[in-house]
């Protein structure tokens, strides 16, 4: 793979971001490998000065070991020699030249691209799970667990951010194609929108779950103002959209919406209980709670509208995992099943025994009540867990062991003690990736807010006994929550990512322990 020089002139120039050029009439004018990364050269490369932490060293580094051209937003001394690219913005212009580099293999997927404050990762292995069955498991995914871009063992790796920087959303999406992907299926973050990592790309489908205030802080959004903005841009930049009517804001995702999309490509979903007068948009798709038992979740989708009724999808569904909130999210990946060609048959067979790691992971032990590993770590996400199992288990005695992370997120912290006091009987607080902070303060900070009458508090910082003492003391009957982490398989401290066996299995051999069971979580 390369670009030229001069196409690259040309892309710049189209979108107005070229401020100025150096071209060296000695040095080679075709670029065979882009980075942004001073330790991952090779010869002809074109490199990119960006981000926060950039050092003019770098790019001597990358001088060095064989890059023949730089993109930056301004001119570095230690660039002599190769040609220059100077830009009004260099994230946007990554983006464009990655996906010019890389010979935009967008074009050759069907793209889904999902936001919300949350629910992405399992709506979108949702539609994974369901595309699957039509394209012969060739659907490749971006999300903040794993990333897919073939069906051998080594095309599945761990991501580091939910989004990834464009120069490897476009690698992985050429490498997708390559290995024969026909689906690309994408969680969207804030930041993505933020960091630009996702200029220029279009997607057939998009979709907005919902939103509530988080990712506000240093590093991310400076208000929930510029939060939404970001999120919205998402609708902004589909062919289809896809809303969940329930959202807070729905007017202003809505409008972002018809910016660039018909009424008639706008799909609204809601379950069936939810009336706005307010709202003079038609629901298209309903659905409603079928029965439920500990393992399995039940829900009906109707098609009301008349573009909703050309779609086959009306009909009964059942997931493996439970949470009315993954009602709602099913119901979403079924519309957008059907909107990629698949019927009902299909997409039921498809959706319902997907799991995804670390997300509402359940086991019914004989002795120690429901033990549920979950991934929630804000408000919204405890509220929503909690508020299902007190609804859905008939007001059972609530057990949560749960942590703040350090350095980040402080703002959730309240959030964690009005959920707490909201619906928990016994709250162990313990360690979740402190940082550089002392898990001790964060607990205290935690306990602060917590209406001692109503939960019992026990501060534990060793996770794993914390997590013994709540399945411990469970009687039948009783719902443990253990919640933040998942499948996460560290915890950060102090800037090292220490060995963690994770919830799940630290849980698993309690369990074990505790009745000799040797079933794996759901
Ligand atoms: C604020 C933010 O998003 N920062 C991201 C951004 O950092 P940056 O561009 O400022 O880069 P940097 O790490 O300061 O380094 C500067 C540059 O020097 C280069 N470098 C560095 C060392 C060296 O020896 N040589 C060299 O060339 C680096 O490759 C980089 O290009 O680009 C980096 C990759 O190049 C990301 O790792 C980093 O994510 C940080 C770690 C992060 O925590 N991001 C979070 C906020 C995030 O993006 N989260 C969202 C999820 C939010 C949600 O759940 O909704 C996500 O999409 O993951
Ligand atoms: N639609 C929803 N509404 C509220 N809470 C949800 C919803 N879907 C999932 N959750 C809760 O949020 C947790 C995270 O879910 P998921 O990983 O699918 O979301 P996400 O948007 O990818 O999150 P993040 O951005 O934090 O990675 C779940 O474990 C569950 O507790």
């Amino acid at each position: 793979m390369s670009i030229s020089l001069n196409t690259c002139i040309l892309i710049l120039k189209e979108h107005h971001l070229l401020k100025s050029s150096a071209v060296q009439d000695t040095v080679i004018t075709r670029m065979e490998y882009v980075s942004y990364d001073s330790r991952d050269i090779q010869t002809n490369t074109l490199f990119f000065c960006k981000g926060a932490g950039f050092r003019p060293t770098y790019l001597s580094m990358a001088k060095d070991n064989g890059a023949n051209c730089y993109v930056a937003e301004q001119p570095y001394p230690e660039g002599k020699g190769m040609h220059a690219l100077i830009v009004r913005d260099v994230a946007k212009a990554m983006a464009l030249l990655s996906a010019a580099f890389f010979r935009f293999p967008q074009d050759d997927l069907y793209v889904i691209a999902i936001t919300g404050t949350k629910g992405k990762t399992t709506t979108a292995y949702f539609l994974k799970g369901m595309l699957d069955q039509v394209n012969g498991g060739r659907t490749a995914l971006i999300s903040s667990v794993n990333n897919v871009v073939g069906q051998k063992p080594e095309d599945t790796f761990k991501s580091s951010l939910t989004t990834p920087e464009s120069l490897d959303l476009f690698r992985d999406m050429r490498n997708a194609v390559d290995n024969g992907m026909t689906h690309l299926v994408m969680e969207v973050s804030s930041q993505a929108y933020k960091r630009n990592r996702v200029f220029g790309l279009t997607y057939d489908l998009g979709f907005f779950l919902n939103i509530s205030p988080d990712h506000i802080g240093p590093n991310e959004h400076p208000n929930f103002a510029d939060y939404l903005h970001c999120k919205l841009q998402l609708l902004v930049n589909a062919r289809k959209c896809i809303i969940n009517a329930q959202t807070a804001h729905f007017n202003e995702v809505y409008a972002a919406a018809t910016t660039t999309t018909d009424p008639d490509s706008i799909y609204l979903f809601a379950d069936e209980k939810f009336e706005n007068p307010a709202l003079p948009q038609i629901i298209d798709f309903r659905y409603s709670s079928e029965e439920l038992d500990m393992a399995r979740t039940k829900f009906k989708v109707s098609c009301i509208s008349d573009q909703a009724k050309k779609l086959k999808i009306a009909g009964d569904y059942e997931l493996k995992m439970l949470g009315d909130f993954n009602e709602s999210n099913g119901t979403a990946a079924v519309i957008g099943a059907g909107l990629a060609g698949m019927e009902h048959d299909a997409a039921a067979r498809g959706i319902r025994d997907v799991s995804v790691p670390g997300r509402m992971q359940t086991e019914v032990t004989k002795d120690h009540g429901v033990v549920v590993v979950d991934y929630a770590h804000n408000e919204a996400s405890m509220m929503a867990l909690m508020g299902f199992m007190q609804r859905e288990f008939d007001n059972p005695k609530i057990i949560v062991v749960v942590g703040a992370p350090g350095d980040k997120g402080v703002s959730r912290r309240p959030g964690f003690s009005k959920s707490l006091n909201a619906y928990a009987d016994k709250a162990f607080l313990t360690t979740d990736d402190p940082g550089f902070e002392d898990p001790l303060e964060i607990c205290q900070e935690i306990d602060a807010g917590i209406d001692h009458s109503k939960v019992d508090v026990t501060i534990e910082l060793d996770r794993q006994k914390a997590i013994h003492d709540a399945i411990s003391m469970a009687k039948k009957g009783d719902v443990v929550l253990v919640c933040g982490k998942g499948e996460d398989g560290f915890q950060k401290v102090r800037g090292i990512n220490t060995p963690y066996p994770s919830d799940i299995t630290v849980a698993q051999q309690i369990i074990n322990e505790l009745e000799g069971q040797d079933e794996h979580f759901n």
